[in-house]
């Protein structure tokens, strides 16, 4: 924790939201603020992906889209950037024609960045990156529970004989250790996959599923009790794949696939897990080519701000 009081964002009401350049929030860029408890990080790197490329603009669209979002969270009755000091760290900036290279680099940046930040919030990006951002959170944490929202695996073994890619990060991170797989689930599942073996051996690393059709068919609170049982409390890490939102929510996307939570669902999720112990997350696969007036920016840009209120210390 500072031991001054946090600097939050640009007040809308002094300096007009659509003016200055678009940090997270508006928030305060790293460097002017030395250390954070919560640092968000740009990861516009997109050379991983199987179909639709673009997530590289994904940092940018989603501070733009930011700039809306106010001080006091309601929902999660806190203001996020007044009991914690977050900042906008700028981005990593990677090799896109490189994808080893990039990944090491995303893992040191993220490192040197937690030596910062006590906590990193990072907007892709393709999925790729979440294997490097495992890499380097289970440095400090060890093995963490890993709630991952997706309407992908994302544990197929390689495409095109690559084994790094947006498809594959949690096969990687699994035979790495990196994942506590006791307390690792899947959410938001669905659409097709290549082989009824795709579930068998996500299950046979150890994963638990629940997918989009058993929301709509059970609801959200029994979602929410079940990941809630799972993760315990364990270090969590959530990785946000915006996919998982229907494409009517999200159509600003790489891969989309229909039949998928509403945004609504997911900030709901995301709230129930404010006293959990989250030690990082990221939201990814905003690509801005496919999206229309911001809706995929909004949504992610509330992703973010909830993840943040859920980092934020309580009483
Ligand atoms: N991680 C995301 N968004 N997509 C993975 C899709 C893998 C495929 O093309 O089959
Ligand atoms: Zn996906
Ligand atoms: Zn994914």
């Amino acid at each position: 924790m500072q031991l001054s009081e946090p600097i939050g964002p640009v007040d809308a009401s002094v300096v007009p939201r659509f003016a200055g350049i678009a940090t997270f929030a508006r928030l305060p860029r790293l460097d002017q603020v030395d250390r954070a408890d919560v640092a968000v990080v740009g990861v516009p790197f997109d050379s991983g992906v199987s179909y639709r490329p673009g997530a590289r603009f994904g940092p940018s669209h989603v501070r733009e889209a930011s700039r809306l979002l106010r001080p006091y969270n309601p929902a999660q009755d806190v203001s996020p950037f007044a009991v914690q000091q977050v900042a906008d760290a700028g981005d990593i900036a990677v090799n896109p024609f490189n994808i080893d290279e990039a990944v090491r680099d995303i893992e040191a940046g993220a490192l040197e960045l937690a030596e910062k930040a006590d906590k990193i919030v990072t907007i892709g990006g393709d999925h790729t990156i979440a294997l490097p951002l495992l890499r380097a959170v289970t440095k400090k944490h060890g093995p963490v529970a890993v709630l991952h929202f997706d309407a992908h695996l994302d544990t197929w073994d390689t495409y095109f004989g690559a084994p790094i890619t947006h498809g594959t990060p949690f096969r990687r991170a699994s035979e790495e250790g990196l994942i506590d797989l006791t307390a690792s689930m899947h959410v938001g599942t669905r659409g097709p996959l290549y082989d009824v073996g795709d579930l068998e051996d996500d299950k046979r690393l150890g994963f638990a599923i629940v997918t989009s059709e058993d929301i709509e068919e059970r609801g959200v609170e029994v979602a929410i009790e079940r990941i809630r049982t799972r993760i315990g409390d364990k270090p969590l890490y959530i990785s946000i794949d915006i996919d998982v939102l229907d494409p009517a929510h999200a159509p600003g996307t790489g891969t989309p696939e229909a039949g998928g939570l509403t945004s609504r669902e997911l900030l709901r999720m995301i709230r129930a897990l404010s006293d959990r112990n989250i030690v990082g997350a990221d939201v990814v696969e905003v690509a801005p080519a496919y999206d229309h007036a911001q809706l995929t920016a909004v949504a992610a840009s509330h992703v973010a701000y909830d993840l943040i209120s859920a980092m934020a210390p309580r009483g």
